[in-house]
C-alpha cells in the first residue's frame, strides 16, 4: 500500500460528530448493556496480558464496545466516516475499517477523583504499537464535571498537549462540548485531568496502521434483527431487516426498501413500515 506524506501535521483536530441527543443515547444504552471494569494501565482493547491496576495514572471504570451490535456498529460507522475523511485531509495514514480496535467507554468519577494523568496510546509490545491515531467522543454535558489541574486548582480539562516535555506543562485544553470527537495521532501525550465533581463519560478509538491487507475492505452495513407479527402478514413472522448507511439511505429508505422487495401489498405496506421503524427505534436502537 502506498505511503503518503503528511498534508498537514495538527497535534489534534476536534469536530462535533454527535448531537446532545445522541450523547444520551449513548449514555443510556452503556449503562444498561456494557458490562464494565476497573482500568488498568496499558488495558487496551488488544494485547493485555499480565497489566496490573495502576490506580495511579488511571483512575476510570471502562468497558469495551461491541461492533455487531446494531446500535453500536452506527457509531463505529459514523466515527470511521469521520476519522478517513479527517485522515485523508490531513496526516494521511494508512488506516482502515479492519484496523479499528475496539472502542473503550470510560467513565471518570469524582468520588474516585477519575483521570488519566500524561501518556501516550502508542505501547512498545503486542498490538497497541501499531496504533496511529486515536479518537476521545465526549459523552457528557461540559456542564455535568468539573476537573480541576493538579497545579493551579483552576478548573480545565486538558486532553491533548504538545509534548510532555513542556515546561511547564502547559497543555492545549480540548472542548468539553458533547459530541466532540477529539482526533490526534496515538503518539501526542495527552492526559484526563482528575474530575472533582460529577462524572465525565468518554468514548475512544483506536486505529492501528493497516499492513496491506485491509485495504480494500469495508466496513460492513449495520444489520437490524427485527421480529415483526402481524395478522395481516400471516405468512411473515421474522424479518431481516438491514439498514446501511454505505449508500446514504436513511431508516425510512431502507424500510421502503425493504417492504418492496419481500413484496408486501400495498394496503398493508404503511402498517408494516410503521411497525419495523417501531421495532428498529426500541430494539435494534436507531442512533
Ligand atoms: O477519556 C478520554 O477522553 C481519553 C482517555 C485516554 O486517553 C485513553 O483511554 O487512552
Ligand atoms: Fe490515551
Amino acid at each position: 500500500r502506498d505511503v503518503r506524506r503528511p498534508l498537514a501535521y495538527p497535534r489534534f483536530e476536534a469536530q462535533p460528530l454527535l448531537t446532545p441527543a445522541q450523547c444520551r443515547k449513548v449514555r443510556r444504552r452503556a449503562a444498561s448493556e456494557l458490562q464494565f471494569t476497573e482500568a488498568t494501565v496499558g488495558s487496551g482493547s488488544v494485547g493485555s496480558h499480565g497489566v496490573k491496576a495502576q490506580r495511579g495514572s488511571r483512575r476510570a471504570k471502562f468497558a469495551g464496545v461491541p461492533k455487531t451490535s446494531f446500535f453500536y456498529s452506527q457509531v463505529y460507522r459514523l466515527l470511521w466516516d469521520r476519522i478517513n475523511a479527517t485522515n485523508e485531509k490531513l496526516w494521511r495514514f494508512a488506516i482502515a475499517p479492519g484496523t479499528m480496535e475496539f472502542m473503550q467507554y470510560s467513565i471518570y468519577a469524582a468520588s474516585d477523583l477519575g483521570g488519566y494523568s500524561w501518556h501516550e496510546d502508542v505501547g512498545f509490545h503486542s498490538e497497541t504499537a501499531s496504533r496511529a491515531l486515536s479518537v476521545s467522543v465526549q459523552l457528557s454535558e461540559g456542564a455535568a464535571y468539573e476537573a480541576k489541574f493538579w497545579a493551579d486548582g483552576k478548573v480545565r480539562y486538558s486532553q491533548v498537549v504538545r509534548s510532555r516535555w513542556d515546561f511547564p506543562r502547559i497543555g492545549v485544553n480540548a472542548s468539553r462540548d458533547a459530541g466532540q470527537a477529539i482526533m490526534f495521532p496515538s503518539h501526542v501525550t495527552h492526559r484526563v485531568t482528575p474530575v472533582t465533581r460529577g462524572e465525565r463519560h468518554s468514548l475512544v478509538l483506536w486505529l492501528q496502521l493497516d499492513t496491506g491487507s485491509e485495504v480494500d475492505r469495508e466496513l460492513p452495513a449495520p444489520v437490524c434483527n427485527v421480529q415483526v407479527a402481524s395478522r395481516r402478514i400471516s405468512s411473515v413472522n421474522m424479518v431481516e431487516l438491514t439498514y446501511g448507511r454505505t449508500d446514504n439511505c436513511t431508516m425510512q429508505d431502507s424500510i421502503g426498501a425493504f417492504v418492496e422487495a419481500h413484496g408486501f401489498p400495498a394496503q398493508h405496506q404503511s402498517s408494516v413500515k410503521r411497525q419495523l421503524g417501531e421495532a428498529m427505534t426500541s430494539k435494534c436502537g436507531v442512533l
